[in-house]
């Protein structure tokens, strides 16, 4: 079943047209990879699926039906910078995404249900990488820690789609490396939708089976304002192919399973 869909979208801001004429189907389980220059659409396009955007025109949808009109915790979300609680530590982070979960409007698990949450999130903060650190608060941590730390509060909440807005832009090479290590199976094993927006092409190629492109295929020099970004490529990359496509050719890149 198709988890995603976008059905004719529009996005305008009064005379600007932003995205225009979107189609897409996105299946569940999908780690697809948004890139395009800067101003295309792609934060606008993720919060379109956050549900924090409406589409002009057009309809996004989940599972053939509309979002609901306040983000929940089916969607979850990363940005480039920190999105974690200061006032808690590691596990209370985490534990908070999983109580978040299965209580949403109080955040409060009790008895056994408790207990069982806080095992759960202290196997998630070890498949992270944070097993010594959780009890440290996010201030003492390092901006690669704080980054997975947000990750595994994300995860905890189990969305069916997550979305990571430049979620490692901010990190040093090599820590950068290390999250791309660490994401793949986290979303192998969650089995989670994942729609990353990434200014790395790289990247883009490594971690996701889909690459989308957004891009402003007409011009007007006049009217700047006047057309769209659209999918000017969308490729499907778990298949073996050697096609040159955006500079990179396919088979050069090693992609981890
Ligand atoms: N709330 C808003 N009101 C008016 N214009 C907006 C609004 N949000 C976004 N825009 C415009 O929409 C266009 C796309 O913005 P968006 O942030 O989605 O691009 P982006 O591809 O994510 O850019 P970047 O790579 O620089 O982050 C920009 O021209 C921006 O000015």
């Amino acid at each position: 079943m198709s988890t995603l869909s976008f059905r004719n979208v529009w996005v305008e801001y009064g005379n600007q047209v932003v995205l225009e004429r979107i189609n897409l189907e996105i299946a569940s389980g999908t780690f697809l990879s948004i890139v395009g220059p800067s101003g295309a659409g792609k934060s606008t396009f993720l919060r379109l699926i956050l549900g924090q955007e409406k589409p002009s025109q057009g309809a996004v949808l989940l599972d053939g039906q509309p979002f609901p009109a306040e983000p929940g915790p089916d969607r979850g979300i990363v940005f480039q910078r920190y999105s974690v609680f200061p006032h808690l530590t590691v596990l209370g982070n985490v534990l908070l995404g999983y109580e978040l979960a299965a209580s949403p409007f109080t955040a409060r698990l009790f008895g056994s249900e408790r207990k069982d949450a806080v095992e759960k999130s202290r196997a998630l903060i070890e498949a992270v990488g944070l097993g010594p650190h959780a009890d440290k608060y996010p201030s003492a941590l390092s901006g690669g820690m704080q980054q997975r730390l947000a990750i595994a509060q994300a995860l905890a909440k189990q969305p069916r789609v997550l979305l990571l807005d430049e979620p490692f832009g901010a990190l040093d090479p090599g820590t950068r490396a290390q999250m791309h290590a660490l994401i793949k199976p986290l979303w192998h094993e969650h089995k989670t939708t994942i729609v990353m927006v990434t200014h790395d092409i790289k990247e883009a190629f490594g971690l996701a089976t889909r690459l989308i492109a957004l891009d402003r295929p007409r011009k007007d020099p006049q009217a700047p304002e006047r057309f769209g970004a659209r999918i000017t490529y969308d490729l499907d990359l778990t298949r073996d192919s050697a096609v040159p496509v955006l500079g990179f050719i396919r088979a050069s890149v090693h992609v981890a399973q």
